[in-house]
């Protein structure tokens, strides 16, 4: 808008992140008792030939400039396209509980909030948002309540389906957070699996209770002591575990456009900081696999320093313990055609499979 004040902030979200055409700006903006002026001649102007097309690269994608780099280490020439895409309002996605029922069932039962199903999850849901941009009260649904769904990203829940869970193994969710991936790794096992949940903050972990309870879902949940009494509260299952995920603490830039803010609160030194503790986590989740285990590293990031770079800092430190795996998209049809691969592991983002960018990358131990 040719300027840096609020209002012309407020006009360019409209037009660029909302979409809305000058007439639906124009009736906002009226002069009316608590409405802003109306929009000036000057600004009519700009929203009718105004473009980006000149605009540096942190400006036409909105993107702080210090992680350009890296982003177009990944995207190539389709960083704009990518970064714009990241700028869009995310859809409400929701995982069927196939605990409780299928996602057929859930779609009837759902039949009022008009959902359909997630173009690639073949557990999702995609409910359609308000013209205000809200979704329904989720929280507050029957269905919910019983545990007939939980709420994830799409992303997420193909993160789940391509940690490859199987009945009969022990697993490890070794950064559980809220739970939200060992839920979907209790229902795509059929709660046939022996799944332990943990993470280094018992905070993190509160909601998982209440999420087990509604869901049905049988997860061991091991909560550490903090500060004197901390002690490893998985040191009985080294080298025992058949699978372990490690859903990392990252920056989360795959998931800007869920949280606006995040991508100018990011700085530097917070990247430098979840690198050391991708680090750490990965070395911990190495030592609990048994031989021929499996190790599953997901982040929410679009930074090849935090996804192929770390699992090379892995394998490098393991001086050969752990080896490279592919990550077979198969368990979820249509991923292959879509996704975007990397040295290490498969890299989804808004532009191209439509979900947040997550990174999903698959270790064995060799011995
Ligand atoms: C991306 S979040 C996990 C989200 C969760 N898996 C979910 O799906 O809802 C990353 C988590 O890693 C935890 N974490 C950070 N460092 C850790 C470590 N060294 N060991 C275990 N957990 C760690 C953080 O406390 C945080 O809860």
């Amino acid at each position: 808008m040719g300027a840096e004040t609020g209002r012309a902030i407020v006009i360019g979200m409209l037009r660029l992140q909302r979409g809305l055409a000058e007439p639906s700006i124009a009736s906002l903006f009226d002069g009316a008792r608590f409405a802003p002026p109306p929009l000036t001649e000057d600004e009519r102007r700009r929203l009718a030939e105004g473009s980006l097309a000149d605009a540096p690269p942190e400006v036409a994608g909105d993107a702080p400039a210090f992680v350009l780099p890296s982003l177009a280490e990944l995207f190539g020439d389709a960083l704009l396209p990518e970064l714009r895409a990241l700028g869009r309002r995310a859809p409400l996605d929701i995982r069927a509980n196939t605990l409780k029922q299928d996602r057929e069932a859930a779609l009837a039962a759902l039949a009022d909030l008009s959902p359909e199903a997630t173009p690639l999850s073949t557990l999702g849901l995609r409910i359609p948002l308000g013209e205000d941009g809200r979704g329904p009260a989720l929280h507050v649904d029957p269905l919910f309540l019983e545990g007939g769904f939980e709420i994830q990203d799409e992303g997420s829940q193909i993160a789940s389906l391509l940690a490859g869970a199987r009945p009969g193994e022990t697993i490890v969710d070794l950064c559980a957070g809220g739970g939200g991936k060992s839920l979907a790794l209790a229902a795509i096992t059929g709660n046939a699996a022996r799944l332990i949940a943990t993470d280094a903050d018992p905070r993190r972990l509160a909601p998982i209770h209440e999420r087990l309870r509604r869901s049905g879902a049988q997860v061991e949940v091991r909560t550490p002591r903090t500060g004197k009494a901390r002690s490893d509260v998985l040191a009985d299952l080294d080298g025992t575990v058949d699978r372990v995920l490690v859903d990392a603490p990252c920056t989360g830039t795959g998931t800007w456009r869920r949280n606006p803010d995040a991508k100018w609160r990011l700085r530097p030194g917070s990247l430098s900081g979840r690198i050391a503790e991708q680090a750490e986590v990965l070395d911990r989740a190495a030592r609990l696999l048994r031989p021929g285990g499996t190790l599953v590293y997901v982040t929410c990031s679009l930074l090849p320093e935090e996804n192929d770079a770390a699992v090379d800092g892995l394998l490098q430190r393991s001086g050969g313990t752990i080896g490279a795996a592919a990550t077979d998209p198969a368990p979820v049809p249509g991923l292959s055609e879509r996704v975007r691969r990397t040295a290490r592991g498969i890299q989804m983002s808004p532009a191209l499979t439509g979900t947040d960018g997550f990174y999903v990358a698959t270790m064995t131990r060799k011995s």
